[in-house]
């Protein structure tokens, strides 16, 4: 009966039985294959934050559930997943998230059915809707991880690019790279900007947005990979932080000195940077991917004397501050692409189930480019 009732709001008929395997179901003009897609549909699987991290996160910090779908009541929109992102900011913002919820995160996700008027069926999306496969929200009241009201936003026509691309390149890392860079650092064309954590998603943007405006770049990244795939992006220094030492490394290499830095990573590495820095130099500190797993803020060497003695001006940002002007950046990153000077890779892990592990691993810096689950 209940199963009926299920089957009538998805819009299936019920007038008539037939057996599918473990399960009664009801058929007459509906293939097997459409009612075994219908049925899959009216469930959906949700990874719960079950405990807070305790340094790295854990499998076990998750649950896996299994639910009902429940009718769709006017005002919200049903979706399902396609792409659910794997982010590092996901590590300290979880810090004073309450427990048995639905994990946050973005996702690029279709819409099943609407009753919202701004959303109609076969729409593709990126929104905050968590960890979720088939996700019912009402977009008007969705919260971003950040605490401010954030609508889906409907995807233009992506023509023949991914749409994973909009939880990347075209999307929030995206904007964080371009938004990040040319607000905060303002390089000039002939000045020399340094990206740590310059191999992820966020960094190997910000190379080569650098590169399009005329800069020269130096990326610090770790493993032989990824300092290949920056040096085959235009890199015109790579340093590997893990094999080399960094404060020699810019003797070296960057003589000129660094005017703009975009720091990706801080700690001691990146007291290290602003030791190299220019006079007037400019400081977009993006994140602090050192220290999100740490139990006490990690210890780097004082960074007065550089500030000082440079006359360097650092900013920290949320991305969130250019949601005014975000398909400026879109669009301005789109033609890049189109135009082939902004290269892209994606690090995608198959499953649903293994968003943790992805996340995991993208916090160890196991993914070279944007990490992303395909679910
Ligand atoms: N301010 C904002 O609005 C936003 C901030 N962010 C922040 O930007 C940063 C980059 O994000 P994103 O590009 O998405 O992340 P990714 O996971 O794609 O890349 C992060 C990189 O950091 C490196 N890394 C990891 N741990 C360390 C460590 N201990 N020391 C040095 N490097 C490390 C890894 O590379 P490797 O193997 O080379 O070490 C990894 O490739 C993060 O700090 C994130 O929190 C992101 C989006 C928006
Ligand atoms: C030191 C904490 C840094 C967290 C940065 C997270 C900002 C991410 C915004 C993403 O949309």
């Amino acid at each position: 009966m209940m199963l009926r009732r299920v089957l009538a709001a998805t819009g299936v008929p019920t007038h008539s039985c037939c057996m599918i395997p473990g399960v009664r179901i009801l058929s007459s003009h509906y293939s097997r294959t459409s009612l075994i897609r219908t049925l899959s549909t009216m469930t959906t699987k949700k990874l719960i934050f079950a405990k807070h991290f305790d340094g790295e996160p854990k499998p076990s910090d998750f649950k896996l559930v299994e639910e009902k779908i429940p009718a769709l009541k006017n005002g919200e929109v049903q979706f399902e997943a396609l792409f659910i992102s794997v982010d590092p900011y996901m590590r300290p913002v979880s810090v004073g998230k309450p427990l048995g919820h639905k994990m946050f995160g973005a996702q690029v996700a279709r819409v099943v059915e609407s009753k919202h008027p701004n959303y109609k069926k076969g729409d593709n999306v990126v929104g905050y809707m968590g960890w979720e496969t088939h996700p019912i929200c009402n977009p008007d009241t969705l919260e971003s991880p950040f605490g401010a009201l954030e609508k889906p936003l409907v995807l233009p026509d992506f023509k023949k690019l991914p749409l994973s691309l909009a939880l990347g390149v075209l999307g929030m890392p995206g904007n964080t790279a371009f938004f990040g860079l040319t607000e905060l650092c303002q390089p000039k064309a002939g000045e020399t900007v340094c990206i740590s954590g310059a191999a992820g998603a966020v960094g190997s943007l910000v190379g080569q947005i650098a590169k399009n405006l005329g800069c020269k770049v130096v990326g610090i990244a770790n493993k032989k990979e990824k300092l290949d795939w920056l040096t085959s992006l235009g890199f015109d220094v790579v340093i590997d932080y893990k094999e080399e030492d960094v404060d020699k490394r810019l003797t070296e290499k960057v003589p000129q000195g660094i005017d703009c830095y975009f720091d990706n990573v801080g700690g001691e590495m990146s007291s290290t940077v602003l030791s190299h820095m220019n006079m007037f130099g400019r400081v977009a500190v993006c994140g602090a991917i050192a220290g999100y797993n740490a139990k006490t803020p990690p210890l780097a060497p004082m960074v007065q004397s550089a500030i000082v003695m440079n006359q360097l001006r650092l900013e920290g940002f949320f991305v969130q501050r250019w949601l005014g002007r975000w398909n400026e950046g879109i669009l301005k990153n789109m033609g890049w692409v189109q135009e082939g000077k902004l290269q892209f890779r994606e690090f995608v892990t198959e499953g649903f189930e293994k968003l943790p592990e992805a996340l995991i691993g993208t916090m160890r810096g196991d993914a070279v480019g944007k990490a992303l689950v395909k679910v």
